[in-house]
């Protein structure tokens, strides 16, 4: 376990940074504490011990790190225990589809809290600020993370990257694909998703730009076997596998029924990855001639939706709220960027503004035949400068979720006067060959 003392706000903490352990360990007392001060940061109800142990078996799994900040002075009663972290934050690491098909290391931030009595003084800050030194350090190009509110974390660099709405559709005779759907669906053993759930996943993961790596959770909740609130099985479950031609499997969907005294009756989709964009459709007809089901509700739909276009009568598909997901945060544009396959030659300089002045600098970012290539620019000239931007820009339009000229037009990029269409030449560059989309949340 790491530590250092520090003293945001005047009062005392101790920043540890530890691995979890599972409740099979003698070294579990400081996971189980860490995950109970998450709870209540979150204003959730106090977990029962077996979902806080199912929580640190699953972290275990995912290769979390840990940090707790820990106020070193003796709290006086009635505080809470004061073995309990004030703040928490963890970590771990996954890949990201930045674009065609490439893959990056990408350092994904979760579980931030500060407890109510100790907050304003900095500790988010601080935890943010060196968590994301000690990425670049280790080479990572991208952080990652979904925020609780919109307004937090731009400060630290992070800039919107993908979106996802909520839908409801009416399923029934109105629900019809206007052509016909490729391969067939069968309902499948929920336990069969313990392996099946992450092979298409990782099918799916290397076809859609800004999706991340998913953590274990995903493919339990898949089979049944993670009950938000109890950390048991969640009978309710069920779940259609989508099959090609060839009968291999190649998407999924899991949902559960909302029950009898749901009007109208009504299916909630949990999760669905397609690897094809036939198995998608392929799955909407599935879910959209389930007996005696009304309707179908969908919490993470993509925003650029194919099914809206498959559909006879696209007014079956209602959308609820539109809201932020994923929030990357470049790191290393020299290694961000030259990760990309670039769709369109060109040639920019980028003048990139940091608040935490990890990346600030002049690029000069080209690219033939696909191929990006990215250098620091010595000079300091704004003369030469073609785009003027945050890194949260850069972030924004990494991986095609939002076209830089759209983030000109919001005065959030700035055109130099010598090139008036570069924000349109860097939106060619960037552009992706499909929709961005995340479809994991973490
Ligand atoms: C990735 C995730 O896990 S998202 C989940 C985030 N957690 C939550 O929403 C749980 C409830 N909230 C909390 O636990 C805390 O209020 C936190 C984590 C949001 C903030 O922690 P704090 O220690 O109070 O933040 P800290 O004092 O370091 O503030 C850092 C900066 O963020 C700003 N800030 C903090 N909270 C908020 C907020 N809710 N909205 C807008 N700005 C905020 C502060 O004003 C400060 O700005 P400045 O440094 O630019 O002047």
């Amino acid at each position: 376990m790491g530590a250092d003392t520090g003293t945001p706000g005047g009062t005392d903490y101790e920043i540890r940074r530890f691995r979890p352990r599972p409740a099979s360990s003698p070294d579990y007392a400081d996971t189980k504490r860490w995950i109970e001060a998450v709870h209540y940061g979150f204003y959730q109800k106090p977990g029962r011990d077996e979902l806080t142990a199912r929580i640190a078996e699953s972290s275990v799994a995912d290769d979390r790190e840990l940090t707790g900040a820990y106020a070193t002075a003796p709290a006086a009663a009635p505080a809470l225990d004061a073995g309990r972290p004030v703040a928490t934050f963890a970590t771990f690491r996954k890949t990201l589809n930045v674009g065609h098909g490439v893959l990056v290391p990408a350092h994904m931030v979760t579980a931030v809290t500060v407890r109510t009595d100790h907050r304003r003084r900095g500790l988010l800050r601080r935890l943010m600020s060196e968590d994301l030194a000690r990425a670049k350090a280790d080479g990572v190009p991208v952080a990652a993370l979904t925020a609780s509110e919109a307004s937090i974390y731009r400060r630290f660099g992070y800039g919107v990257a993908t979106h996802e709405r909520s839908v409801s559709v009416e399923t029934g005779p109105r629900f019809r694909l206007a052509a016909p759907v490729r391969g067939r669906v069968v309902a499948a053993e929920p336990a069969a998703m313990l392996d099946l759930a992450p092979e298409i996943f990782a099918r799916a993961h290397r076809a859609i730009p800004g999706s991340l790596g998913r953590q274990e959770r995903y493919r339990l909740r898949a089979a049944g076997q993670w009950n938000e609130e109890t950390g048991g099985e969640d009978h309710g479950v069920r779940v259609a596998v989508h099959l090609d031609e060839q009968g291999t499997p190649d998407g999924y969907a899991a949902y559960a029924f909302r029950g009898w005294e749901t009007e109208p009756p009504t299916m909630e989709l949990r999760d669905v990855v397609a690897a094809t964009p036939e198995a998608y459709l392929g799955l909407w007809d599935f879910l959209g001639s389930l007996d005696l089901i009304e309707r179908i509700e969908w919490e993470d739909a993509p925003v650029d939706d194919p099914l809206v276009w498959a559909l006879e009568d696209p007014r079956v598909v209602r959308t609820g709220s539109v809201r932020d997901m994923l929030w990357l945060r470049i790191l290393d544009v020299e290694a961000a960027l030259s990760a990309r396959k670039l769709a369109h030659d060109g040639e920019l300089v980028l003048r990139i503004q940091d608040p935490l002045g990890f990346t600030d600098g002049r690029y000069r970012l080209s690219s033939s035949a696909g191929t990006a290539q990215v250098s620091r620019l010595a000079h300091d000239d704004p003369a030469q400068d073609d785009l003027v931007m945050d890194i949260a820009e850069l972030s924004s339009a990494y991986v095609g979720g939002v076209s830089p000229v759209t983030l000109a037009e919001a005065g959030r990029i700035r055109v130099g006067a010598g090139r008036p269409a570069a924000a349109t030449e860097l939106a060619r560059m960037l552009a992706v060959e499909r929709p961005a989309h995340c479809l994991t949340h973490f």
